[in-house]
């Protein structure tokens, strides 16, 4: 893959993306723009603002981040070119002057909520909860307007540190191994290469609704020895009922199994949506099913031209 030059993440500074996006390229050449929410910052991508771009995905304790799962599916296409993990450690900061008890409302981003909601309920059981566009929003918010909004945050260290506020509580996360994975989004190009540690993330649309639908797809991984390591269905908002599946699985699209899987899919589904192949942040090897190794599909297909040239192999 061609180095990348320009990269967007979801902002401001202090996000968790943003963290994600340091990991990813500590060496920063280009400044890094920051987009206010993940659709603006695909969209930027889609725009050919930006070469690549992060975007928080999925979080260990909360799920699919909807918003990046339903937009990375979008037109024009878009695929994943790398993932970060991020330990996620949340505190809750204020303007000084504030304290625990003057705390009535806390500004956060909903991924954020969803996991302090038994700190909240153990310490601030009344207060009320006011949606921002990111945890590092809510301190900028702090910040610039004071308590007219909210009296506190939930973000960061950094974001509470940068932004000049007192931190109230510290590690307030109800999970403490919490973990929320990153990815870095790009458009349609050349593959990253294959490294043995990979994933491959696609959407599939299914032909019609009936009994075994979902088995028929999933039966195209498992006969090709293909561990899946993440499966959503998502509305495709086209009427009540009506799902696609977004699906993570081990290995590179050019690899045998994958590759066969993929086509197997391509036959079942009414669309299939290739969304990306990648190295894998934990850069844990695939487990390949005996019998599905390259070599083994090879032959086999071998053998079978052999038998369609005429010859007895
Ligand atoms: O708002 C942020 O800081 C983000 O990067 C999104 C997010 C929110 C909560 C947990 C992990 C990521």
């Amino acid at each position: 893959m061609s180095p990348i030059g320009r990269y967007g993440f979801f902002g401001p500074s202090g996000t968790f993306t943003e963290m994600a996006l340091q990991a990813w390229a500590p060496a920063a050449g280009a400044p890094w723009t920051a987009y206010a929410s993940v659709p603006a910052t695909l969209a930027a991508v889609r725009a050919g603002e930006v070469d690549a771009a992060m975007v928080p995905i999925e979080n260990s304790v909360e799920g699919g981040v909807t918003a990046t799962l339903d937009a990375l599916a979008g037109d024009p296409p878009l695929v994943v070119v790398g993932e970060v993990l991020v330990p996620i450690t949340f505190v809750l900061a204020a303007p000084a002057g504030v304290s625990l008890a003057d705390v009535d409302r806390v500004g956060t981003h909903s991924h954020a909520w969803a996991q302090v909601r038994g700190w909240m309920h153990a310490n601030l059981p009344h207060a009320a909860y006011v949606p921002t566009l990111s945890t590092a929003s809510a301190p900028a918010t702090l910040a610039a307007e004071g308590t007219a909004l909210f009296d506190a945050a939930v973000c960061a260290p950094i974001a509470a540190t940068d932004n000049g506020l007192s931190v109230l509580a510290e590690d307030i996360g109800d999970i403490r191994s919490a973990v929320t994975r990153f990815v870095l989004v790009s458009r349609p190009g050349e593959l990253p290469a294959p490294t043995g540690a990979d994933k491959t993330t696609v959407v599939l649309y299914q032909r019609s609704d009936h009994a075994g639908g979902l088995l028929e797809l999933l039966e195209q991984f498992a006969t090709r020895g293909i561990n899946m390591t993440r499966l959503e269905s998502r509305p495709t908002k086209d009427s009540m009922g009506s799902y696609c599946f977004s699906i993570d699985c081990e290995g590179h699209l050019l690899d045998e199994r994958v590759g066969e899987a993929l086509m197997g899919l391509k036959r079942v589904c009414a669309d299939v949506r290739f969304l990306g192949s990648y190295a894998r942040a934990d850069a844990q090897p695939a487990v390949v099913a005996p019998l599905n190794a390259d070599e083994d599909f090879a032959a086999a297909r071998a053998w079978l031209e052999a038998l369609r040239r005429g010859s007895r192999p």
